[in-house]
């Protein structure tokens, strides 16, 4: 069993998610031990409207529109429009809601009383050079109709930058769900701890671009309400930088850096055993052998000299027939997978006796999918690892609702007894004791043929360098989808979203270290 963590152990809070009755629980100790709730909303609406003033300057946006809910998120819409008013912006209001928070009627009242106009009538706002989003926050949770919904969808119309405050209104905190209908933000300052909506591909055409706006919550209560161990985490460069086989020893070799098996390609599929390979290239890892289709032998030692080539019998398609008498217990990780094709069974269910960590990706999947064998997954002695995109995961796992990536995830992992990888805009890792990773940071970039094959054989690489576990498998295995992840988010810099194909992406990936 990998060691739990403590929340002492996570780098910083900007690792940490939490749910809506999470950040429910932290707000209320602090207010329990003594923290006036006004204080605490002038304090981060302070914050927020340092940051707004910094995004929309005065000179270009001197016309805010502010959408006021009846909660909290309201309050500090309000606070935020009575700073800015008196810093010289020309604020409008807007409020259709009669029954508020007592807090956020008493700043209600004073903003009015400045001489700010707040109208029911959303066309008030029409003119305006930026709106702030305060309609809900971690508070909402019923789906939303009638008149407000018409609302959103107005404002929406408009394509006006908007900054939503902690998340986008009408999106669920957890779920990401858009809730009926809710606002598009250009912009989201999500408030002290990153909320899991933030890391949904259901909520990502809503946030825009998001930051952490911290502000000073405890350690101490944060480490009373989260569980041990932290049950999401999301994985940063520090986290990541953490999980590298680095430094190396100064005396060693070769087999001791690791000694990874790819199992991958065939005839009509070369291509991804190739990229597999340079992925693993880019790992650092100590020995590289590749088992593929005798056929496809002069392309891969001619691509990846540095590579021990094993030539498999084929069958009559030109696919794995079989793997070769190989001691399986000579590879520290084996990734079997890419390029396959679904004739490749026989290597597939050979290999899953093998007492190595195993990576199992595409055709690998997909064969498992297709002979119900991933019962069997969790009588191995060693970690398993899937990787799945959407598509592969619902064929592996026919009774988990696919729609919130993360529960699906964790709940694939549970019943598999595997560490699971769904790929995604935002990839979601999970172990079977409860520990879950995102990928926070992607590019659309990577939707490309061969860029799962890249990641396949980097993962493997980087498992194979892994000695000892000081750190849990799935830290690296997130590790390895975050570097992947880099390597898209850099080359797209430099070349465009349409420039990076998975050749590409593998020659980025080194550069992602020293960057
Ligand atoms: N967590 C914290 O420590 C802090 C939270 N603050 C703010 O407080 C917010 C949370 O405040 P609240 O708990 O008041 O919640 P919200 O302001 O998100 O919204 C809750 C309000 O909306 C109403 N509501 C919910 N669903 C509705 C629907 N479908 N139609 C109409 N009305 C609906 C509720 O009755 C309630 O009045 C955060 O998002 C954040 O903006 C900050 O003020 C300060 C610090
Ligand atoms: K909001």
């Amino acid at each position: 069993m990998p060691e739990c963590f403590t929340i002492a152990s996570v780098m910083n809070i900007n690792s940490i998610i939490v749910t809506a009755d999470q950040m429910r629980q932290i707000e209320g100790r602090i207010f329990e031990a003594g923290m006036p709730v006004p204080a605490l909303m002038e304090k981060v609406a302070g914050l927020i409207t340092r940051r707004f003033v910094e995004l929309y300057p005065l000179f270009r946006y001197p016309k805010v529109g502010v959408l006021i809910g009846p909660g909290h998120n309201g309050g500090d819409a309000l606070v935020m429009a009575r700073e800015l008013h008196l810093r010289g912006h020309i604020i409008t209001g807007f409020c259709p809601f009669d029954k508020k928070k007592e807090l956020t009627d008493c700043h209600f009242k004073y903003v009015q009383s400045l001489g700010v106009p707040i109208s029911r009538e959303i066309e008030s706002l029409y003119d305006c050079d930026v709106l702030i989003d305060g309609i809900f926050g971690f508070g909402l949770t019923r789906e939303l109709r009638g008149e407000i919904a018409t609302t959103f969808e107005r404002i929406n119309q408009w394509g006006k930058p908007v900054l939503s405050i902690d998340l986008p209104s009408g999106i669920h905190t957890d779920t990401g769900e858009v809730l009926g209908v809710a606002i598009r933000a250009s912009q989201t300052l999500c408030l002290g701890l990153w909320k899991a909506a933030c890391f949904q591909d259901s909520a990502l055409g809503h946030l825009g671009e998001v930051e952490l706006v911290e502000f000073g919550i405890p350690l101490g209560d944060i480490e009373a309400v989260l569980p041990h161990p932290v049950l999401i985490q999301r994985m940063t460069r520090e986290v990541f930088v953490e999980s590298l086989p680095l430094p190396r020893p100064v005396v060693t070799h070769k087999y001791k850096q690791g000694h990874l098996l790819l199992i991958c390609g065939s005839k009509r599929f070369a291509g991804a055993a190739l990229l597999s390979g340079l992925g693993a290239r880019a790992s650092g890892v100590g020995m590289l052998s590749i088992a593929i289709p005798s056929s496809l032998k002069p392309i891969l030692v001619s691509a990846l000299p540095e590579a021990l080539i094993l030539d498999c019998p084929e069958t009559e398609t030109g696919a794995i027939a079989e793997l070769p008498n190989i001691p399986l217990e000579d590879y520290s990780a084996i990734a079997c997978g890419p390029g396959l094709s679904v004739e490749a069974e026989n290597a597939v269910q050979g290999v899953l006796a093998a007492q190595s960590p195993l990576i199992l990706d595409a055709d690998g999947l997909n064969i498992l999918a297709v002979s119900h064998t991933l019962a069997m997954l969790s009588q191995r002695t060693s970690p398993t690892i899937l990787t799945p995109h959407l598509g592969e995961f619902k064929r592996l796992f026919p009774d988990i609702a696919p729609q919130n990536a993360l529960t699906a995830t964790q709940q694939g992992a549970e019943q598999s007894g595997t560490i699971v990888l769904l790929k995604g805009a935002r990839t979601c890792i999970a172990a079977p004791h409860g520990s879950q990773w995102v990928i926070s940071e992607s590019t659309p970039a990577l939707a490309r043929g061969g860029s799962g094959d890249v990641l396949t054989g980097l993962m493997g690489g980087l498992i194979a360098q892994t000695t000892t576990l000081e750190r849990p498998l799935e830290q690296r295995v997130a590790g390895a989808a975050w570097w992947h992840a880099q390597a898209g988010i850099l080359a797209a810099q430099e070349r465009t979203e349409l420039g990076v194909d998975a050749f590409t992406l593998s020659q980025y990936l080194g550069r992602v270290l020293s960057h």
